[in-house]
C-alpha cells in the first residue's frame, strides 16, 4: 500500500473538499481526497428526469458571491435569474393571489431585526414588542420562511445566526435568485476533473487517528469489504454537521483518536442540522399554478409550506410549468422523513391539490414521477444542512479553528457568514486550504514535509 507521509488527506468531495483540494493542487501540494459516496459533489447532485435536469440537493446560488461566480465564469457555465414571484395560498382551497407586498415587507424587517435579538426565533416572535410591532401575518411568514428555508425549527434557531445566514444567503445588495442553468452537477465534473485519480470514491471514512503534524485514516469500500490506511501530514474534514454528530458506535459515526478537542466537541454538539424534504412532481401536460406563474407558490400551514416551478425543456419552454418543487424544511420535514417516498409523494400531490383547489386525484393522474430526496435518510449528510442554535453563535468560528495545526474541519456549517449555502461551503474550502498553505510557508519553510520534490531551488544545487 501507498504511504506518503508529504500529502494532505481531504475528506469528503462536496463544494468544499473539492474547493480546497482544488487550491492546495493549484500550490502545488499533493492531496488525496477521500470520498464516501461513488460520486463527487455531496449535497450538489444534478440527476437527469425524463430528459431534464433535476437536483436532488442544492438548486439556487444566493446572489452573487463572487468566489462562486468566479468558478461559474472560469468554467464557463451559465446561470439563469429566478424570478420573484411570489403567490400565496390559504390553507383552504381558494384562489392563489400574490403576496401582499406590505407582508413581503414587514418580513424582511423582521429578519433583520433578529440582528439584534438573544434567543431563538420563537423567543424573538413571541416579544410583546416584536407583537405590537408587526402584523401576525408577518410574523407567521416569518416563522415559516425560517422553518422552510433555513430548515430550522424556530424554537432552536437563533435570531441573530438566522440573521447572519439570511445576509449571507442574499450575499449582494440586490438579493436575486439565479439557477446554474445545466445543474450544479456541470460545476461538480469542472472542479473534480482535474483532481483525476487523486478522487477515490467508494472510500468511507471509518476513524481518523492523528497527532500534531500525523494523520491516520482508516477507510472501507462501501460494501465494507476492503479496509485501508491514509497516512498524511494533515487532514481537511468537511463532513457534514450531521454526520461528526452521530454518537460514538453509531452506525456511519467516525471515531477520533485522540477524542477532538473539548471546544471542537461542543461545537459540532451545538449546531443544528436542519431537514428537508424536497418532492419534485413532473406533470405531462402543461401545468398551471396560479395568476402570473409564479416562482414561489406558498402554502403556509401545509406538510409542504411552499412550491415552485422548475424550466421546461423545449418545446414547452415557453408554456406552463410541468415540473414542480415541493418543499417542507424544519419541524415539517422532520414529521414527514422516513415516512416513505410513495406516502411523501402522495401528500405533496394532496397539498398542491388543496391549494389550486384541485380535485386531488385527478391531479395525481396527470403526475408522470415523483422524486423524493428525504435528507435526514441520507447516511453521508444526515440532514440537508446546518443552522446556528440559540447561544451558539461561535460554533462556526470554533470549527473553523484548526485542531493542533493537524486537522482543518471545513463544510458548510463552519462557514459562519454563510452557513447552509454553496458558498459557504466553497469558501470553507478555501479557507481550509489557505490554512494548511500557511501553516506551510511559516513552520514548514520550502524544504519541509509539503514541499513537493524539486519544487523549489535548493541551496547549492
Ligand atoms: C435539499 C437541499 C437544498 C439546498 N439548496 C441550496 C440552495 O438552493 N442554495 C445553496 O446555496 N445551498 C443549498 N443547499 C446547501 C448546499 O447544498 C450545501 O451547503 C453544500 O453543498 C455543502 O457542501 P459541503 O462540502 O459542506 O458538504 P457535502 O456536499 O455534504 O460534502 C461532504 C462530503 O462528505 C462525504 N462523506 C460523508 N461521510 C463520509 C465518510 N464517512 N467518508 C468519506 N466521505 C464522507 C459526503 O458523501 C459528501 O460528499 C441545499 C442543500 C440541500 C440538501
Ligand atoms: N432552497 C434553498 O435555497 C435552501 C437554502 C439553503 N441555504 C439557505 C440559506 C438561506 C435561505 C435558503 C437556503
Amino acid at each position: 500500500m501507498a504511504r506518503s507521509r508529504e500529502n494532505v488527506l481531504v475528506i469528503g468531495a462536496g463544494m468544499a473538499g473539492l474547493a480546497a483540494a482544488s487550491r492546495l493542487l493549484e500550490a502545488g501540494v499533493e492531496v488525496s481526497i477521500l470520498e464516501a459516496r461513488a460520486r463527487p459533489g455531496g449535497r450538489l447532485a444534478t440527476l437527469d428526469a425524463e430528459g431534464l435536469s433535476i437536483e436532488a440537493g442544492a438548486e439556487f446560488v444566493h446572489g452573487t458571491p463572487e468566489p462562486l461566480w468566479e468558478l461559474l465564469a472560469r468554467a464557463g457555465i451559465a446561470t439563469v435569474d429566478v424570478g420573484s414571484g411570489q403567490v400565496d395560498v390559504g390553507t383552504r382551497a381558494s384562489e392563489p393571489s400574490p403576496a401582499s407586498e406590505p407582508s413581503l415587507a414587514e418580513m424582511a424587517e423582521i429578519l433583520e431585526a433578529f440582528a439584534d435579538a438573544d434567543g431563538s426565533v420563537a423567543d424573538f416572535l413571541a416579544l410583546p414588542s416584536t407583537q405590537a410591532r408587526w402584523s401576525p401575518e408577518a410574523r407567521a411568514r416569518a416563522a415559516t420562511y425560517v422553518e422552510s428555508f433555513h430548515a430550522a425549527p424556530v424554537a432552536l434557531a437563533s435570531a441573530r445566526g438566522t440573521a447572519r445566514a439570511e445576509q449571507g444567503a442574499s450575499a449582494s445588495s440586490e438579493s436575486a435568485t439565479f439557477r446554474v442553468q445545466p445543474g450544479y452537477g456541470a460545476l461538480v465534473r469542472a472542479l473534480a476533473a482535474p483532481l483525476g485519480d487523486r478522487l477515490l470514491l467508494d472510500t468511507v471514512v471509518t476513524a481518523v487517528r492523528w497527532e500534531r503534524g500525523r494523520v491516520e485514516v482508516d477507510a472501507r469500500t462501501y460494501p465494507g469489504a476492503r479496509m485501508r490506511t491514509f497516512e498524511a501530514r494533515a487532514a481537511v474534514i468537511t463532513l457534514p454537521i450531521g454526520v461528526l454528530q452521530l454518537p460514538a458506535g453509531a452506525e456511519g459515526a467516525i471515531r477520533f483518536t485522540p477524542p477532538l478537542p473539548e471546544a471542537t466537541q461542543h461545537a459540532i454538539a451545538s449546531l443544528g442540522m436542519g431537514p428537508v424534504v424536497r418532492v419534485v412532481l413532473a406533470f405531462a401536460a402543461p401545468f398551471s399554478t396560479g395568476p402570473g406563474e409564479p416562482t414561489f407558490l406558498h402554502t403556509p400551514g401545509e406538510a409542504f409550506s411552499v412550491f415552485w416551478a422548475l424550466p421546461g425543456k423545449a418545446p414547452r419552454a415557453s408554456g406552463s410549468p410541468t415540473m414542480l418543487v415541493a418543499w417542507a424544511g424544519g419541524s415539517n420535514a422532520a414529521a414527514l422523513s422516513g415516512r416513505g417516498a410513495r406516502a411523501i409523494a402522495d401528500e405533496a400531490q394532496g397539498v398542491l391539490a388543496r391549494a389550486l383547489g384541485q380535485d386531488e386525484a385527478a391531479l395525481a393522474a396527470r403526475c408522470t414521477g415523483a422524486w423524493v430526496f428525504d435528507w435526514l435518510l441520507d447516511p453521508y449528510a444526515r440532514g440537508a444542512y446546518a443552522f446556528i442554535t440559540a447561544g451558539a453563535e461561535d460554533a462556526a468560528d470554533t470549527l473553523a479553528t484548526p485542531v493542533e495545526d493537524t486537522l482543518y474541519i471545513a463544510g458548510e456549517a463552519t462557514c459562519s457568514e454563510a452557513i447552509g449555502t454553496v458558498h459557504g461551503a466553497l469558501r470553507s474550502g478555501h479557507r481550509a486550504a489557505t490554512q494548511v498553505l500557511v501553516l506551510r510557508t511559516l513552520d514548514q519553510g520550502p524544504d519541509g514535509p509539503y514541499a513537493p520534490e524539486g519544487r523549489y531551488p535548493r541551496e547549492g544545487a
